[in-house]
């Protein structure tokens, strides 16, 4: 796809306002799965339109599946009692993880004959570890070129019920979520599934389990690495929930609470807040440890500049295995902060849209940070002084990443505009985030 062209943007001084946040991808897409996955006819409402949900749209239009977009960010879907009526596809999935894992999962389950694949990103993003899980069960699964990797062929083959699956959970979590909203639909007899070491990125595994107990499944957790599935007491394993309203996404609000520290504020958000299911809630709390003046309601979480004596930020030193994707945001954050910032347990971020770790140091040292990137940390620490913050003529690269292209446009609260190269790959997760991102600062 050819890059959109460049903008520059700032040196901006203030930012002020409320932002109406889309709905949460992480939501979206398993939501999406589960209504279709569903007996009877789910009316799904703050449906996050982006690129990534509309490819899980329209996979299961595919696969036979009736999804209807309405006017408002409203998705009717008539769901298929666990059976795809389409038994042979070829689907593309983007760069969608939530998109290509769970369905993957939920494919292999179904006794057909199915190919994903993806953009060329996709093809060096992992999926072994889900494959090793679902060969457990008898699925017949095959990569087309890569092992480990996508596209990969799932053939027709008898599943087997075996009463332990296990898991590895230390690359990517997304593996479990497919498997936990996969398996019920075979479960003649309860299966626990196990994590084998490490379960990084927790927070989206407990957004899974809620959302399938709202469709009707209740998974038991007898501890923090196991997973009982229930038995099915008839085919109809996922029922709708009628109607169901999806949050504002929690890592999108990053950005804007991190302006309204930058910025001075008020910056609020609308649609996510303190009794929210989403792990990246937690961002608030790390950016009141910075300094940053948060508070929150059940829907919204307003911030209002900083309360340190200095008037910035500060580092900190935070275990970020729990909120990867805001993580991201810590890092160009750090940019206005005094001392030194460092981000462990982020080994992930090398496996995501980009490498992560080796995109975020490459970028923020073009501005003048200085930064040390480690296999599984970042430490970033601001430039000096104003005068020696750097203007690279050549802009900021974004790597077809929404979130490197979110995350440093925060850096036009630095002394000098800033270029930010193909900036409209922010449609992965957040089309209209720049426009957002106009009307509140100045
Ligand atoms: O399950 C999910 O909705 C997600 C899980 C996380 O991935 P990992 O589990 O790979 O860290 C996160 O980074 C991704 O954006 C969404
Ligand atoms: C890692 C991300 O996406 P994906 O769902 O494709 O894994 C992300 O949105 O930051």
């Amino acid at each position: 796809m050819t890059a959109s062209p460049s903008i520059t943007i700032g040196p901006l001084a203030r930012a002020q306002g409320a932002v109406v946040l889309p709905g949460s991808k992480s939501i979206s897409n398993r939501v999406l799965l589960l209504a279709a996955l569903s007996n009877g006819k789910t009316t799904l409402k703050n449906l996050l339109d982006a690129d990534d949900t509309q490819v899980m749209r329209n996979a299961l239009r595919k696969l036979g599946v009736s999804v209807t977009d309405q006017p408002n960010q409203v998705c009717v879907i008539e769901g298929c009692g666990g059976h795809f009526p389409v038994r042979d596809a070829d689907l593309f999935m983007g760069n969608a993880g939530t998109a290509i894992r769970p369905l993957t999962a939920a494919l292999a389950m179904q006794g057909g004959d199915y190919r994903l694949s993806g953009v060329p990103r996709m093809h060096e993003r992992p999926i072994q570890d889900l494959v090793d899980g679902l060969r457990q069960v008898g699925a017949k699964i095959t990569y087309e070129l890569q092992e480990g990797y996508p596209p990969i062929q799932i053939g027709a083959a008898p599943i087997k019920i075996t009463d332990i699956v296990k898991v590895r959970g230390d690359v990517s979590s997304q593996f479990l979520t497919a498997l936990l909203m996969a398996l019920p639909l075979v479960a003649t007899e309860s299966i626990r599934i196990e994590v084998i070491g490490e379960l990084i990125s927790r927070p989206y595994i407990d957004i899974t389990l809620k959302l399938m107990a709202r469709f009707g499944v209740k998974v038991i957790c007898p501890d923090a690495q196991s997973f009982i599935i229930p038995p099915k007491i008839s085919d109809q394993v996922y029922s709708s929930p009628g109607e169901l309203l999806v949050e504002g996404d929690a890592s999108s609000a990053s950005y804007f609470l991190a302006l309204g520290a930058i910025g001075a504020g008020p910056v609020k958000v609308l649609g996510v807040g303190s009794n929210s299911i989403q792990g990246d809630v937690a961002f608030a709390d790390a950016l009141a440890k910075m300094g940053a003046n948060i508070t929150a309601t059940d829907e919204s979480i307003e911030v209002s500049g900083v309360s340190n004596s200095s008037g910035k930020l500060k580092g900190i030193t935070l275990d970020c295995t729990e909120i990867p994707d805001a993580a991201m945001t810590l890092a160009v954050a750090a940019l206005f902060a005094e001392g030194q910032t460092r981000l462990n347990n982020i080994a992930s971020w090398r496996v995501k849209e980009t490498d992560r770790i080796a995109a975020m140091a490459t970028e923020l040292r073009k501005l003048g940070a200085a930064v040390e990137e480690g296999a599984d940390y970042i430490t970033v620490e601001a430039p000096a002084k104003l005068a020696d913050w750097k203007s690279p003529a050549s802009g900021i690269d974004t790597y077809d990443d929404h979130r490197m292209a979110m995350c440093f446009s925060l850096a036009a609260f630095g002394p000098n505009a800033l270029k930010i190269n193909d900036p409209n790959c922010v449609a992965k997760t957040f089309p209209a985030y720049f426009a957002e991102f106009a009307k509140i600062v100045s």
